[in-house]
């Protein structure tokens, strides 16, 4: 990391103004992306603040503010996998220690609370736009490194956020104990690489039988499963949020899949549907992808946290926006009236 945060920078959060408090900040219809970039890293300060991090770990504020500005940095130019979608998977985690009051009841340590918040903010570091599959295919330097393990990308993000934490002057962690520093590693590994979907995939069906029998703190690997389950939730968030958002949100990211589509078709490879701009279905996609897959592991997370439930309502509600959406774009297209941009 050569890339130089200015002392000014560092003052500059660790001088927040004491925030306007933002109305309904704390509720789940509240949209993170509202919130303007330049403020915020002085927004993840105060959900740390709010949260107790601050004081149960001892962390310094000069640098707390240095890694959140180096975590930034991070975070590339791309549409969809960039800064704010970070810190809006931050919010979320936010939302659901706070609205499920996850350490109060016993489901997270505070230091699983503090790994889970930090995993959320650095899942995506260093993202390309481009899927796993694309780096196997590309033959691409972090597949040579990482894809005889698997989660290629994720495997990369682990190793950003570590990097960054052996940043001078950014390691907020160094009034840990050793043990709950390492122990903390160890779950900010677990929680950064759930956030692989391919990987959720096959744990989901021993997720749904945890919340069916009923969920016990006891056993580590409920509390595992747990964990994974509310990093994809926080990864999934823009899909509990109103029409508006989602429908910005599916653009954003079918311009990196369609980015990445076309880089594979020059590459002289066929993309997936999913990825190519003249085969995709963005509606019908997004319905398969709400219905096969968002709505169920948010109806796995109402089923530990009943509050959770207006999550899976935002989600129905979204589905039939897609569905109207699709009958418009359907009968415009019988009527040969337009090209699927145009439409979303
Ligand atoms: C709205 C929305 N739609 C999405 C539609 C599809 C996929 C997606 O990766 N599908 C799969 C489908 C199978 C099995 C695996 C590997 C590949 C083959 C590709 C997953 C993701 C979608 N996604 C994400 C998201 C979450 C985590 C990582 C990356 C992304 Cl982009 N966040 N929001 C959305
Ligand atoms: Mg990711
Ligand atoms: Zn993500």
């Amino acid at each position: 990391y050569h890339m130089q945060v200015s002392q000014q920078d560092v003052l500059d959060v660790t001088m927040c103004p004491s925030e306007h408090e933002v109305p309904d900040f704390a509720k789940f219809t509240f949209t993170p992306r509202k919130i303007l970039p330049k403020e915020t890293p002085c927004f993840i300060m105060k959900m740390m603040k709010d949260l107790g991090f601050i004081d149960t770990f001892k962390i310094k504020s000069d640098n707390l503010a240095r890694f959140i500005l180096y975590v930034r940095k991070g975070y590339r130019d791309v549409p969809y996998h960039n800064w704010s979608h970070a810190f809006s998977v931050a919010h979320f985690a936010y939302l659901a220690l706070t609205n499920f009051q996850l350490v109060e009841k016993g489901y997270f340590t505070q230091l699983e609370a503090l790994a889970y918040f930090i995993s959320c903010l650095c899942h995506d570091i260093d993202h390309r736009g481009t899927t796993n599959s694309f780096q196997q295919q590309s033959n691409s330097v972090l597949a040579s490194l990482y894809s005889s393990e698997g989660s290629v990308m994720e495997r990369h993000h682990l190793s950003q956020t570590i990097c960054t934490l052996n940043t001078g002057g950014c390691n907020f962690l160094d009034a840990l104990s050793k043990d709950d520093y390492v122990k903390c590693l160890d779950l900010i590994k677990d929680m950064i690489l759930a956030t692989d979907l391919a990987s959720h995939y096959k744990i989901h069906s021993r997720q749904l039988a945890m919340a069916q029998e009923g969920y016990n703190k006891a056993l580590p690997e409920h509390r595992y499963y747990l964990a994974s389950l509310l990093m994809t939730c926080a990864d999934l968030s823009d899909q509990t949020k109103d029409w508006k958002e989602t429908k910005k949100v599916a653009q954003l990211i079918y311009a990196e899949f369609f980015a990445q589509g076309d880089l594979e078709k020059g590459m002289g490879r066929v993309p997936a549907n999913m990825m190519d701009r003249e085969k995709a279905s963005i509606p019908d996609h997004q319905l398969e992808f709400l219905t096969q897959c968002c709505i169920c592991i948010f109806r796995i997370l109402a089923t530990i946290f009943p509050n959770a439930k207006i999550l899976v309502e935002a989600i129905k509600q979204n589905i039939i926006c897609w569905e109207s959406s699709k009958r418009i774009f359907d009968r415009l297209c019988i009527e040969g009236k337009t090209s699927y941009e145009v439409l979303v």
